[in-house]
C-alpha cells in the first residue's frame, strides 16, 4: 500500500508537538522583544539611525517566523485532536509579510518606516518662522477656530504636508504588501486582515450594521448640518446637501465633539458636560489623567499598572526637539513585563477619553500575559479596540465626572439628558460612517477595484457618499487625502474601530446588568463593582486562544455582533433629533458637489481671530 508519500514523514505525535510549541513560545518572546523595543526607539526618536535598527530587527523577526512556519509544517497539525495544539500551529504559521524574500521583506519595511516619518514629522508653516506639527497645532486650530478661511488653510495646508508627499511610495506598499498575502494563500492584503475575524461574512455583517445606524447618523448630520450653516452661512454648503470637510472640528471630520459647546449644545441654560476647563482649572497633568484612569480601572478589582508602565512610558511631547510619532499608542513587549503608552497628552476632555482607551489595550496585555505568545491579542481586533472604550462610557457619566470632582453639579432632568446624549453621538455616532470606509476604500485599493488614478476619486466618493461630508475645494490625483489619516501611512486596519463603536455598547449593557444598574443605559456607571470587573477580566484573559463568539458570550450571552445595544443607549436622543427635523430633507447626494472652488494655498495664513485660537501662543498669524 503507498502511502501518500508527505504523510508518513509528517510528525503526528502531539507531545512532540507541545514540546515544539513551548520552546519556540520562550525564544519568541527574546526576538519580539528585541524587534518592538527597536520600533518603540524609533516611535520616540524618529532618526535614520533608528529607523535603520527597527528595519534590521523586523527582518531577524521575520526569519525567526519563516523558520517557526517551516518547522511547523512538519507537523500533521490539521489532525491533531487538542483544539488548543491546532489553533497555536494555525496562527505560528499564518505568518504575514515575514514569508516575503528578504529583500522585498526590506523594501516593504523600508516604506513603511518612511512612511510613518513623513507623517509624523510634518509641519505646515505659514512663513519661514512659524510651523506646525499635527499633534498640536493644527489639531487645536480644527477643534477651536471658527473662521472659515482660518480651518481651510489648515485642512489644506495638512494634506499638503502630509498625504501630498506620500502617494508614489503607497503605491509601491500596495504591491509588495499583496505579494506577501499571496504567498499566505489569500487573494489580497484585504482578505489577509479581514481573515482574523473568522468570519466568512464580515462585509455583509458590517453593512447591516450600517443600515441599521444610518438613520440615527442622518438625524444627527441634519442637525448639525443647520446650526453650521447659521453660523457660516447658506453659502459655504453645496447644493449636494454635504457638509464642508474642515468645518467639524476635526481634522478628518470623524469626531465633531470639539463643536459642542459653542455651536451645538441643545439646551444652553444646563451645565455642560465637556470638563476640558475643569481639567485645567484643576492644573490636571498628564500623570493625574493616567493616575485617574488606571483608579477606574482598579475600581472594577482589574490589575494596575505595572512600575516598568510608569518608569518608560511616553505620557508628553519631548521638548528637546525630537520628532517622534505623536498619534497615541500602547505597546505590549511580550515579555510579560514591559507594557507602555506613547501619547503626547493634551489637558482636554478628548485626551482623558484616550487615555482610557489607551489603558484598555493595557489592561487586556496584563490580562492575557501568560497565555503563549500567538494567543496574546484580541479575541478580534475590534474587542481589543472596546476595552477603554467601555471604561469611558462610564468615565462620561455626568455623574461619574461629579463624583471624580470635575463636575459642580449635575441636574437630572431631560434636557440635560438630551446634552449629555448629543455630546456623546458627536463622538460616538459620528465616527460611524467614518470607520466604515477606511478599510472600504483600503480593501477596493488591495483587490484592485481602486487603481492609483482613482486613489482620491474613490477617498471622496465613499466620504460624500457615506459621510455627508465634501471637499472645501477641488481635489485632484495630484493630492492623496488617505495619506493624511495615520491609519493609511501607519497602515493600521481600521474596521476594528466601526466594530468597537458597536460591540462597546453590548459590552456596557452587559456588564452595567452585572453591576446591578438599573437606570437607563445612557445613565450607567460601573465604578467599584468588582461583578463587572470579573465579568470583563475572564474574557480579556482569554485573549485570542477561542473564537471571539465563544470571548463574546462569557460577557454578554449572546454570539454575534449587534446594533440593539447603541440604539437602546441613544433612544432619547433619536426621539429628540427626528422632532428636531420633522418635515426636512435630512439625505445628501451620493456624489460629491462638482462646481468646487481652486485653492492655492496663501504663503501667509488668513487673518487670526480676536482670540489667539490655540490659547499657547505658538499659532501666530502675522497681521
Ligand atoms: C503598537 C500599536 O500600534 N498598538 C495599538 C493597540 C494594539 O493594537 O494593541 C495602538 O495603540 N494603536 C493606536 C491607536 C490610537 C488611537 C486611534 O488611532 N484611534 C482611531 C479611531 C478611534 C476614534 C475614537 C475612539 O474613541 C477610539 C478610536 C483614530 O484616531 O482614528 C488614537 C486615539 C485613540 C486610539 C489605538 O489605540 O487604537
Ligand atoms: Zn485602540
Amino acid at each position: 500500500v503507498a502511502f501518500a508519500s508527505t504523510d508518513c514523514q509528517l510528525i503526528t505525535d502531539e507531545n512532540e508537538a507541545w514540546a515544539f510549541v513551548n520552546r519556540v513560545n520562550d525564544e519568541s518572546q527574546e526576538v519580539y522583544f528585541k524587534s518592538i523595543q527597536a520600533s518603540w526607539n524609533y516611535n520616540t526618536n524618529l532618526t535614520d539611525h533608528n529607523s535603520q535598527l527597527s528595519v534590521e530587527a523586523k527582518l531577524v523577526e521575520a526569519a525567526f517566523e519563516k523558520e517557526v512556519a517551516a518547522n511547523a509544517s512538519r507537523f500533521n497539525w490539521t489532525a491533531f485532536q487538542n483544539e488548543t495544539l491546532k489553533r497555536i500551529f494555525k496562527k505560528a504559521s499564518d505568518i504575514g509579510s515575514a514569508s516575503l524574500p528578504e529583500d522585498r521583506l526590506t523594501k516593504l519595511k523600508v516604506i513603511e518606516s518612511e512612511l510613518e516619518r513623513l507623517y509624523s514629522s510634518a509641519q505646515l508653516c505659514d512663513d519661514d518662522s512659524t510651523c506646525n506639527n499635527l499633534d498640536p497645532g493644527l489639531t487645536r486650530i480644527l477643534a477651536e477656530s471658527r473662521d472659515y478661511d482660518k480651518l481651510l488653510w489648515a485642512w489644506f495646508g495638512w494634506r499638503n504636508v502630509s498625504g501630498r508627499k506620500m502617494r508614489n511610495l503607497y503605491k509601491e506598499f500596495v504591491n509588495i504588501s499583496n505579494e506577501a498575502a499571496r504567498a499566505n494563500g489569500y487573494a489580497d492584503t484585504g482578505e489577509y486582515w479581514r481573515s482574523w475575524y473568522d468570519m466568512d461574512n464580515l462585509r455583509e455583517e458590517c453593512q447591516k450594521l450600517y443600515e441599521q445606524l444610518k438613520p440615527l447618523y442622518l438625524n444627527l448630520h441634519a442637525y448639525v448640518k443647520r446650526k453650521l450653516i447659521d453660523k457660516y452661512g447658506e453659502d459655504k454648503f453645496p447644493s449636494t446637501g454635504q457638509i464642508p470637510a474642515h468645518l467639524l472640528g476635526n481634522m478628518w471630520a470623524q469626531s465633531w465633539g470639539n463643536l459642542y459647546s459653542d455651536l451645538l449644545q441643545p439646551f444652553k441654560n444646563k451645565p455642560s458636560v465637556d470638563v476640558t476647563e475643569a481639567l485645567k482649572e484643576q492644573n490636571y497633568t498628564a500623570q493625574k489623567m493616567f493616575e485617574v484612569s488606571e483608579e477606574f480601572f482598579t475600581s472594577l478589582g482589574l490589575i494596575p499598572m505595572p512600575e516598568e508602565f510608569w518608569n518608560h512610558s511616553m505620557i508628553v511631547k519631548p521638548d528637546d526637539g525630537r520628532d517622534v510619532v505623536c498619534h497615541a499608542s500602547a505597546w505590549d513587549f511580550l515579555n510579560q513585563k514591559d507594557f507602555r503608552i506613547k501619547q503626547c497628552t493634551d489637558i482636554t476632555m478628548s485626551d482623558l477619553i484616550t487615555t482610557h482607551h489607551e489603558m484598555g489595550h493595557i489592561q487586556y496585555y496584563l490580562q492575557y500575559k501568560n497565555l503563549p505568545v500567538v494567543f496574546r491579542r484580541g479575541a478580534n481586533p475590534g474587542f481589543h479596540e472596546a476595552v477603554g472604550d467601555v471604561m469611558s462610557l462610564s468615565v462620561s457619566t455626568p455623574k461619574h465626572l461629579k463624583e471624580i470632582g470635575l463636575l459642580e453639579e449635575v441636574v437630572d432632568d431631560e434636557e440635560s439628558d438630551i446634552n449629555f446624549l448629543l455630546s456623546q453621538a458627536l463622538k460616538k455616532i459620528a465616527f460611524l460612517p467614518f470607520g466604515y470606509l477606511i478599510d472600504q476604500w483600503r480593501w477596493s485599493v488591495f483587490n484592485g477595484e481602486t487603481s492609483p488614478e482613482d486613489y482620491n476619486k474613490k477617498w471622496w466618493d465613499l466620504r460624500c457618499k457615506y459621510q455627508g461630508v465634501s471637499p472645501p475645494v477641488q481635489r485632484t490625483e495630484d493630492d492623496f487625502d488617505p495619506g493624511a489619516k495615520y491609519h493609511i501611512p501607519g497602515n493600521t486596519p481600521y474596521i476594528r474601530y466601526f466594530i468597537s463603536e458597536v460591540t462597546q455598547f453590548q459590552f456596557h449593557q452587559a456588564l452595567c446588568e452585572a453591576a446591578n444598574q438599573t437606570g437607563p443605559l445612557y445613565k450607567c456607571d460601573i465604578y467599584n463593582s468588582n461583578d463587572a470587573g470579573t465579568k470583563l477580566g475572564d474574557m480579556l484573559s482569554l485573549g485570542s486562544s477561542k473564537p471571539w463568539a465563544v470571548a463574546m458570550e462569557k460577557v454578554t450571552g449572546n454570539t454575534t455582533m449587534d446594533a440593539g445595544a447603541i440604539i437602546e443607549y441613544f433612544q432619547p436622543l433619536i426621539t429628540w433629533l427626528e422632532k428636531q427635523n420633522e418635515g426636512m430633507d435630512i439625505q445628501w447626494d451620493e456624489a460629491c458637489p462638482t462646481d468646487l472652488p481652486v485653492y492655492t494655498l496663501p504663503t501667509q495664513s488668513p487673518e487670526p481671530e480676536t482670540t489667539d485660537p490655540t490659547g499657547t501662543g505658538n499659532v501666530v498669524f502675522p497681521n
